[in-house]
């Protein structure tokens, strides 16, 4: 399971940057004890009040004089303070305020949470002018019950709408303050005047009861009479000592009376159903009571301070905005005419679509001409336009139109900027929102990763993958929090994606033991995508007991405090693992990451592990069936042969865009043309050095550790980068005195490729003799003894 800890450290410049105003534990203690001391004294101070106010009227103009004798307990800051709260202030309702300062204290000194006490005093502050104008609406001065804003408020009130609007005024105040504080609902104050009334009718059975006992005991005058008026048969004395039932029996009617209707007003009441329902969501009670309290769990609180990228950080293009030359317009337009008349294809109308780099063409043909003449004819109209990057789309889908696009002659740039700061990517409610560029109507164009859930990125080398991928990386990183999102990079080429560096602590995850977080070895890939697997494994499991279908209903479950951190549970991240170069890693090492990334691809899009590859060599040998069957969305950027495009896109097209950012993007069926925007190294420095330098987690985002069982590409002398379970398997070895690699996979319960490790190692160790084909290799010590003096020798 990945870990993270909690606590974060400073570094030193950060602290200098921005203080903390945290309290530190010896300033809790100070100003709590402070806050008691105050609220106790004010208490003090307003009981006093009410006893020595009057005595100290004369004083109190003439405060402050060392000289003047007060009565109040607390002497003359006291006699003036009361003074102040109760009788110029809110009468009785003042003692709340020194509750309130009081509380403050306690939860200073507990350490208590802040919302809640700040709870305390929104609804202390209102009950107390609440009180203060119901203490106020029975007096017609100013007194020490209402204090002058109770005679005030009252006075002012009842000027407009008179005592009986203000009174109704006062129980609306309450009702809503019963309503919202404790959640009093119609039916539950009927319910409490219903079982009020329950009670009352129990207290005259039971009443009756008690008079019964006294028939057929001491009978009192009173007594007797009652018996004779209902004629209870008291036959002999034997039937009097069975008073207890036969009395009962003889007022049979009034109880039955009674019961049926208790029944009744049972079933009213719906007392069973109720305890069922409350039963059956202790939990959710539990939760409910938790966020009330604590409020929804917040997974950005350890980096509460973090600041997103400002939009300044991007750079702002000369060449942006696009220009309509009407000129380069017109003469497409004939040529495009022309060429169709020319194959015998008349137009019935054309309209332009002028997009960032290709206009669109879109051409109804009059009726009765084939949509498969003009398909046949492409190339032809292609070499009539003689220009390069000419896609015919027939017919558009949905639209009934034939498209035509046509590269502009002066292509304008598509800045990250202008696609961050677009309403469509500001306002996405995407889990994860790319923006990737603006299509050819000139719309930015936003996808979610999440959807997506996997994608595939191919393109010949210069034509914008890089720049892609930064696209999609800067997006993420202006739109998602460092607790919501993290990155695995994979950059063999060493040299894309090192910027990300700066950011490990934030946005990035790595294996345990691992120094850099960006993976440039194409060995400990494998160790990552299989430690990717377990995590996979681990969110699955995670899911299951939380009962949750995807990570989405699994994190909202979490902030809503309904799954218990102590069962393991946590808030969990998405992952978007980002290889860069996917041909490289294929062709070191082959199947053994093609496998993990085949599970990942297939089964991680529920528990939120996307992945992004991108390739310079889109042949079928790196873009194998499977990974092609698992990532659906496909981005291609140019590419030199048909045949690479159809690898992408399962459809040529990609071997006629312009290059420079120029992409065809498909999410299973519409190939939709876009311009990638563009987000060049500086500006990711700028965006990666202001991430960095805010307050970070202690560590990367750890993985799950993995022990490998990769195969040994050489003999390993190194002892520190011997196996852990090296030792274990000279002991088996030595002892069964047969080094064969089957035997340690037995015995250690190993997979085949660790097994042959481990003998690789044992041989660098002298442990045992080399290779001998079929037969098992010689072991080199004969017993513990001799073993552990070896190894012991070896350090
Ligand atoms: N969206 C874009 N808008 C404008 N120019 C772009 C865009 N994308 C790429 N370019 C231009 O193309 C050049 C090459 O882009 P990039 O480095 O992304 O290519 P690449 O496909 O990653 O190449 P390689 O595979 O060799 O790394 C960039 O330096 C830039 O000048």
């Amino acid at each position: 399971m990945a870990k993270r800890k909690t606590k974060t450290k400073k570094t030193p410049k950060q602290k200098i940057k921005k203080p903390s105003f945290k309290l530190s534990n010896q300033q809790k203690l100070v100003y709590g004890t402070l806050l008691v001391i105050c609220g106790v004294w004010l208490c003090i101070a307003l009981v006093s009040y009410f006893f020595t106010g009057e005595a100290d009227q004369s004083i109190i103009d003439t405060f402050p004089s060392r000289t003047s004798d007060t009565q109040n307990w607390v002497s003359q800051f006291g006699a003036w303070v009361g003074e102040l709260f109760i009788q110029r202030g809110f009468g009785v309702a003042s003692f709340i305020y020194s509750g309130l300062i009081f509380l403050s204290g306690i939860y200073v000194l507990m350490n208590l949470n802040k919302t809640k006490l700040r709870k305390h005093w929104f609804w202390g502050i209102l009950i107390s002018i609440w009180l203060s104008v119901l203490f106020g609406f029975f007096k017609n001065k100013t007194d020490i019950l209402g204090g002058t804003i109770g005679f005030e408020i009252n006075s002012f009130l009842q000027d407009y709408i008179g005592k009986i609007g203000t009174s109704l005024l006062l129980l609306l105040g309450l009702i809503t303050y019963l309503a919202i504080r404790f959640r009093v609902t119609f039916e539950s104050l009927a319910n409490i005047f219903k079982s009020a009334k329950k009670d009352i009718k129990n207290e005259i059975s039971d009443l009756k009861d008690d008079l019964i006992i006294p028939l057929d005991n001491n009978l009192s005058e009173e007594a007797e009479a009652f018996k004779t008026a209902y004629e209870i048969p008291l036959q002999n004395d034997e039937l009097a000592l069975k008073k207890d039932t036969k009395p009962v029996k003889e007022i049979a009617p009034l109880e039955v009376k009674v019961a049926p209707k208790e029944e009744e007003e049972e079933l009213d009441l719906e007392m069973k159903v109720e305890k069922v329902a409350e039963e059956l969501s202790e939990t959710n009670n539990l939760a409910n009571k938790l966020v009330e309290d604590f409020g929804q769990f917040d997974p950005t609180l350890e980096l509460a301070k973090y600041q997103f990228p400002p939009l300044d950080l991007l750079k702002k293009y000369n060449s942006e905005g696009i220009t309509i030359n009407q000129e380069e317009l017109e003469e497409n337009k004939n040529k495009i005419v022309e060429t169709l008349s020319n194959y015998k294809i008349g137009i019935a109308s054309i309209k332009a679509t002028i997009g960032p780099t290709v206009t669109l063409y879109e051409i109804v043909p009059e009726a009765g001409v084939r949509i498969s003449k003009i398909k046949n004819l492409e190339d032809d109209i292609a070499l009539s336009l003689s220009a390069l990057g000419i896609r015919i789309i027939a017919p558009i889908p949905g639209k009934g139109t034939i498209g035509i696009e046509v590269p502009n002659k002066n292509s304008t740039i598509v800045s990250m900027r202008s696609v961050i700061a677009s309403k469509k990517f500001q306002t996405s409610e995407m889990q994860l929102p790319i923006a990737l560029g603006k299509t050819i109507s000139n719309e930015t164009f936003v996808v979610d990763l999440a959807k997506m859930p996997h994608l595939l990125m191919a393109g010949a080398t210069g034509q914008g993958k890089s720049v892609g991928l930064n696209a999609v990386l800067t997006s993420l990183l202006y739109k998602k929090h460092p607790a919501e999102v993290k990155f695995i990079l994979v950059d063999p080429k060493k040299v894309e994606l090192t910027l990300f560096n700066k950011i490990e602590r934030h946005y990035l995850a790595k294996l345990p033991d691992s120094e850099d977080a960006i993976i440039t070895d194409n060995t400990k890939v494998i160790n990552t995508l299989n430690s990717l697997c377990i995590e996979m494994d681990n969110r699955y499991e995670l899911l299951k007991n939380a009962m949750c279908r995807n990570i989405a209903e699994y994190n909202a479950k979490f902030k809503g405090r309904k799954l218990n951190p102590n069962d393991g549970h946590q808030f969990l991240p998405y992952i978007v693992l980002v290889v860069d170069e996917f041909a490289d890693l294929i062709m070191t090492a082959g199947k053994e990451v093609e496998t993990p990334i085949a599970r990942l691809a297939q089964l991680a899009r529920a528990i939120g592990i996307h992945l992004i590859i991108a390739t310079q060599r889109p042949s079928v040998n790196v873009i194998t069936g499977i990974i092609k069957a698992n990532f659906p969305a496909r981005i291609a950027f140019r590419v030199t042969s048909k045949i690479d495009s159809r690898t992408i896109l399962d459809g040529s097209g990609a071997d006629q865009l312009i290059g420079r950012g120029d992409m065809l993007f498909t999410q299973g069926n519409d190939v939709i043309r876009v311009q990638c925007a563009f987000v060049d190294t500086p500006e990711v420095e700028k965006i990666t050095d202001y991430i960095g330098s805010q307050k970070a987690y202690p560590d990367a985002y750890l993985l799950p550790e993995y022990v490998g069982e990769e195969s040994g590409t050489g003999i390993d002398i190194d002892i520190s980068d011997r196996d852990k379970l090296f030792k274990d398997a000279a002991i088996v070895i030595v002892t069964a005195q047969q080094g064969s690699a089957s035997l340690l996979q037995r015995k250690l319960k190993l997979g085949y490729n660790r097994a042959g490790r481990l003998i690789d190692q044992l041989e660098a160790a002298g442990i045992v003799g080399p290779f001998e084909g079929s037969k098992a290799r010689q072991v080199l010590i004969t017993d513990l003894i001799a073993l552990e003096q070896h190894l012991e020798n070896e350090i």
